[in-house]
């Protein structure tokens, strides 16, 4: 780039408008066009790839805290969606500094190109900390994210369609990135001397009830011994004790877990009395509370990141955790047979139970990580203790 370049001004490509009718203007980068969500900002430093592809942020725009984004480029291994071919759900992204070229061995393309390929709308050359400082004041806005080479936005038309997004509360959007047929799963945790294996069998036969699933929660599954069944969201509780599961794992997943629950809990609530081995994951965590008779709530800002500090109240051990919600469990609503297990250093929020006269428990954040630490990982192995326990 010539030194005429770097100091031209040139005008927006991009524009994030939020529902108060503010403008940020910015350089677009992915895909063209204008989309609408709800925007939410992750403080993790890595894994952007596997953030941009989890399921959970289906209806959200993110603003990375981190400035350097995209330096590692995009490859087909770092992706969370477990069908390939469909996106993921997210609304689009905001970045502080431009996506410089990719360096590093495993990088396949560069992020820019893989964005555009899955459709995704981005903005750079933002001010995320000032972006980040409001929502932490006001809370979660409404946005719309619009992309165009050649600057040609009509502003008004933008906030009108900010302001008129519904919003979060109320949407279920996890039938939307839910399979819709039934599928094994066999495929074990990366190692670095061989990359991805592939299980042969079980010892546990595990039904994952997909509510937007991560892969990486899939692989642990694998990896701790379990021959795993994907079902859709919907499947009712009846066709899941078919498969006389020894363990009935509930997903993570986008939307709000009062409108999802209105078909899920049921179900939840079915296999949970029957005294099958359950283990539920953030929106799995979150319809578990609503099945036993709790209730969720909308929280200020989210916890998205991938530093977050939890307490294990049975062990007194503080983990340090993998989270991206914005909607919680009241711990106070959850009922005298379900034990609060885990709460939230950062703000004392309820993040894992347990059913104190049945076997089920379930967390509110992400121990697969994926992007981040490996503290929680012994939640898959209780779960396992949890089925041969049962068996015996
Ligand atoms: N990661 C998740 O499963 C998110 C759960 C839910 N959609 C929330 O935002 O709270």
């Amino acid at each position: 780039m010539s030194t005429a370049d770097a100091w031209s001004v040139k005008p927006a490509t991009a524009l994030l408008v939020l529902s108060d009718g503010s403008v940020i203007e910015g350089d677009g980068l992915g895909a063209t066009g204008i989309s609408a969500g709800e925007v939410c900002f992750n403080t993790a430093m890595t894994g952007y790839q596997e953030i941009l592809t989890d399921p959970s942020y289906a209806g959200q725009i993110i603003t990375f805290t981190f400035p350097h984004i995209g330096n590692v480029g995009a490859n087909d291994e770092d992706v969370e969606t477990v069908n390939m071919a469909s996106e993921s759900g997210i609304r689009g992204c905001v970045l502080n500094a431009r996506i410089t070229d990719p360096a590093n061995y495993r990088s396949a393309k560069h992020l820019d190109a893989w964005l555009t390929a899955r459709g995704i709308v981005g903005i750079s050359g933002v001010d995320t900390r000032a972006l980040t400082a409001l929502i932490r004041e006001r809370g979660v806005p409404n946005a719309v994210i619009a992309h165009d080479p050649d600057g040609n936005f009509d502003v008004e038309a933008l906030k009108a369609q900010a302001a008129a997004w519904p919003g979060l509360e109320g949407m279920d959007l996890a039938k939307g990135v839910s399979t819709t047929q039934q599928h094994p799963w066999s495929q074990t945790a990366w190692k670095w001397d061989h990359g991805y294996g592939e299980a042969q069998g079980g010892a546990y036969k595990v039904v994952a009830l997909d509510f937007g699933i991560k892969r990486n929660i899939l692989r642990l599954l694998t990896e701790a011994g379990c021959e795993v069944t994907v079902l859709p969201a919907e499947t009712s509780a009846e066709d899941v004790l078919a498969h006389q599961p020894d363990g009935v794992f509930l997903s993570n997943g986008p939307g709000d877990p009062a409108a999802t629950g209105t078909y899920a809990t049921k179900t939840i609530k079915t296999i949970i009395e029957t005294g099958i081995p359950t283990f539920g994951i953030c929106l799995g965590h979150q319809m578990m509370a609503l099945a036993l008779g709790g209730t969720t709530v909308k929280m200020h800002q989210g916890h998205h990141g991938a530093n977050h500090p939890v307490k294990d109240n049975t062990t007194g051990k503080v983990e340090i955790t993998s989270m991206n919600h914005g909607f919680a469990v009241d711990g106070k609503s959850l009922p005298d047979n379900v034990e609060e297990t885990h709460v939230s250093l950062f703000d004392g929020s309820n993040c894992g139970l347990r059913v104190t006269d049945k076997p089920a428990f379930s967390v509110q954040y992400h121990p697969e990580a994926s992007p981040g630490p490996q503290d929680s990982h012994y939640l898959f192995k209780r779960f396992t203790d949890m089925m041969s326990e049962a068996r015996s």
